[in-house]
């Protein structure tokens, strides 16, 4: 039947482009409207492009086998097919947003069955139409029949339009059901029982309607096939080919899309291990990290003290013979020719040997002794060396300690170590110096490392703000650098007041009188980088060990430029001192989980204080809560700090009499901020009993002093008040 079309009845190609041209520049304005409407929308996920995607929509099949299937059906396409008159029509009503108006084939007068929707007629005349070139709408009433597959005929309009690549436009069949066309929506005229489903009608409303679309899960390589998308492809709204599944994803036959949860879930899937791992294995890192310092410290430790006692051995050693060629020389003088040695040879012999060894020893204690063994060996075979040793020394010394990077955490720890023994051997000198001895210590630039500071203070006078209630009265007195003062007094004589008002931290008080720092009145704060403070709750962090929250401080409060040895050794000093040893790995404890000890935990808190290295430390009430001998260790690390110049002041609670005498300098206030006492704490006593007021036997004096100002005991004195030094 095919065969037997003439030629000029077969549209050309270039017709249909023409259509697609029209329809095209048609709805080049609908587009903008379109691509916000609610079908692009929905359907935006697999929409890459979706102005790309329209434009694509409205290139016409090149396949063409839809038009010979129409051809066959009607035997006369071309004539069926819309003018650009027609075709300017409904695309100017569907621009406008409304119902398709009847064009001029479909008034009241001459409506046909073509007018219906899915139904075309051709035209009245036998004249060849020129769709290109028609600017008048045809009469068509003529032959009318159902539209052809793969063409849509829009309510109103009697004639046919190529759909578009992309959508799928078959004929209809009715569903006795619901009455209508599947799958559009429309029904079959009323009047007119020998009337069938037609074509598509669904253009009319392409802005709401998705069903112009080839559907999701099939793909439409001409606008009247439709086919179920493959397993392993995937297949859009609107497809007109399958498009492969990226690997890993899981594309059943007719998928829509590619399954991407599966990513996602993969893609946590592989977070979380990740996480788990680095969660994991941080902690191993860390804990192997730990160990490996601890015992390369460990090491260093062992190490400094097998040469501290390797030097002593050998200093007795040489002792011992000094004394026996003494006595040798005494015995045999005489004996020998002027040419044998004399007794201050040998000795001399023994200082020189020495003198080597010391050498050595000092040379294995440097980090500088893992320099490398070509320079050592340099410097042991130049004889101009050693002369020289002394400023190379220095100056390698500083140039290592500038670059800190040549250092290895066993150096590290050797060079903290060996500071630390050489310092306690300096202690040990200095044991028994006075308080002009310890001064003249502390201010000899060559020993003195930390700036000294001393508080006078001169009718110092704290009031509750708004209350006008004294809380300190008129106290006077100055508290030294290289001595620990004890503040004491009844509960609630003022003493935190006391200590915070010189710290600069009263809050909520007004503090008169006059407070200078070094001679000078200037303002506390300024001096803040090297005053400390401990105050009476815990400032320490739970979840950290003891030295985590030891370092944390240090690194937020020593300075930046300062090496990491030196840092160490500040660190591992704090550490020595106040005998955390063994709980240096320890976790402090919170209230959840338990943690070192009370005692313990005091400790910590000021060791917090002491890594920043302070010229002048405030605390309140270190040693309440712990024993007699914790308490004791703890005022001998700061009898230790004091030493070095620095100004301990604290207030301390029911010391025993052993703690008591191991302070310097006693502050005694009464109820009402009053002082009682101002001076040396050995004189304490004597002043006291110059007032009558002796202490009896058995009973500790601070004590004794405490009742007194408590007024739980009677003294002869207790009426007449001389007590008070306002
Ligand atoms: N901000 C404040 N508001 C109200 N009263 C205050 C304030 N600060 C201190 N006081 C009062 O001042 C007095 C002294 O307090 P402070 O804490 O200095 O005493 P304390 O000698 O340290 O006592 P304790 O030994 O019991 O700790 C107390 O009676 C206290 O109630």
């Amino acid at each position: 039947q095919i065969d037997e079309l003439s030629p000029p009845q077969l549209p050309s190609p270039a017709s249909l482009d023409f259509l697609a041209e029209v329809a095209y520049s048609r709805l080049e304005n609908l587009t903008s409207d379109i691509l916000s409407s609610k079908l692009v929308q929905d359907y935006s996920f697999c929409i890459h492009d979706p102005e790309a995607e329209w434009n694509k929509a409205f290139n016409f099949s090149s396949d063409l086998s839809f038009l010979t299937a129409c051809l066959a059906k009607t035997g006369d396409a071309i004539r069926r097919l819309c003018t650009a008159a027609e075709v300017e029509v409904y695309f100017n009503n569907l621009n406008g947003g409304s119902y398709l108006q009847p064009n001029q084939n479909c008034n009241s007068s001459s409506w046909v069955s073509g007018c219906e929707p899915g139904w075309a007629c051709r035209t009245d005349t036998e004249d060849q139409v020129d769709p290109r070139n028609s600017h008048e709408i045809p009469a068509r009433r003529s032959d009318c029949k159902s539209c052809c597959e793969g063409f849509f005929c829009p309510y109103g309009i009697t004639c046919m339009i190529p759909c578009p690549l992309g959508s799928y436009c078959p004929v209809a069949t009715l569903n006795k059901d619901t009455g209508r066309c599947d799958p559009y929506t429309y029904r079959l005229p009323a009047a007119q029982p020998n009337h069938t489903c037609g074509g598509a009608n669904i253009w009319a409303d392409a802005r709401t309607n998705s069903e112009v679309f080839c559907s999701a899960g099939q793909y439409c390589p001409t606008n009247i096939e439709s086919t179920p998308c493959s397993r392993g492809n995937y297949c859009p709204m609107g497809s007109t080919d399958e498009k492969r599944c990226f690997k890993l994803t899981t594309c059943d036959s007719k998928a829509e899309s590619q399954n991407i949860h599966a990513y996602g879930v993969m893609l946590i899937a592989a977070l979380s291990t990740i996480l788990l791992i680095i969660y994991n294995c941080s902690d191993q890192i860390l804990t192997t990290r730990e160990r490996r310092y601890a015992k390369s410290r460990e090491a260093a430790a062992r190490t400094v003290r097998e040469k501290t006692q390797a030097r002593a051995r050998w200093k007795a050693a040489k002792e011992a013979a000094k004394k026996h060629a003494i006595e040798l020389q005494s015995q045999i003088s005489g004996k020998f020719s002027k040419k044998n040695l004399t007794s201050s040879d040998q000795v001399k012999i023994l200082d020189n040997t020495e003198n080597e060894t010391t050498y050595d020893f000092s040379q294995s204690l440097s980090p500088l002794s893992e320099l490398s063994s070509a320079e050592t060996e340099r410097k042991t075979t130049d004889p101009s060396h050693k002369t020289s040793e002394a400023s190379d020394n220095k100056n390698i010394k500083k140039k290592v300690s500038k670059d800190k990077e040549i250092y290895t955490h066993s150096q590290i720890f050797r060079y903290a170590y060996s500071q630390l023994e050489k310092e306690k051997a300096q202690q040990q000198q200095n044991k028994n110096l006075t308080f002009s001895g310890v001064i003249s210590m502390a201010t000899n630039p060559e020993t003195r490392k930390r700036p000294l500071v001393e508080i006078a203070f001169r009718d110092v006078t704290v009031t509750l703000k708004g209350k006008h209630k004294n809380l300190l009265r008129s106290v006077t007195g100055k508290i030294k650098p290289g001595r620990i003062t004890a503040i004491m007094g009844p509960s609630g004589a003022g003493k935190t007041t006391f200590l915070s008002a010189l710290a600069g931290k009263a809050v909520g008080c007004t503090v008169s009188g006059m407070i200078l720092i070094n001679r000078k009145s200037a303002s506390i704060h300024s001096y803040r980088k090297i005053i400390g403070f401990v105050p009476q709750d815990d400032i320490v962090h739970g979840n950290l060990t003891v030295e985590e929250n030891l370092w944390f401080n240090a690194r937020c409060r020593l300075s930046a430029d300062l090496p990491k040895p030196d840092k160490v050794l500040i660190v591992e000093r704090v550490i020595d001192s106040l005998g955390m040893q063994a709980i240096r790995g320890s976790l402090v404890g919170t209230v959840e989980k338990r943690g070192i000890s009370g005692g313990q935990r005091k400790r910590v808190n000021v060791g917090i204080e002491l890594v920043m290295e302070p010229s002048l430390l405030f605390l309140d009430e270190p040693t309440s809560g712990l024993d007699s001998s914790s308490s004791q260790l703890l005022l001998r690390a700061l009898r230790r700090e004091a030493l070095e110049g620095v100004n301990i002041c604290m207030v301390v609670h029911q010391p025993s009499y052993t703690l008591f005498q191991m302070f310097d300098d006693l502050i005694l206030l009464a109820k009402g901020g009053l002082t009682v006492y101002h001076g040396p704490v050995k004189k304490v006593e004597e002043y006291f009993a110059g007032l009558g007021i002796i202490v009896p036997e058995r009973v500790n004096p601070p004590d004794y002093f405490i009742d007194v100002l408590e007024g739980m005991v009677k003294t002869s004195s207790s009426s007449g008040d001389p007590l008070f030094r306002q």
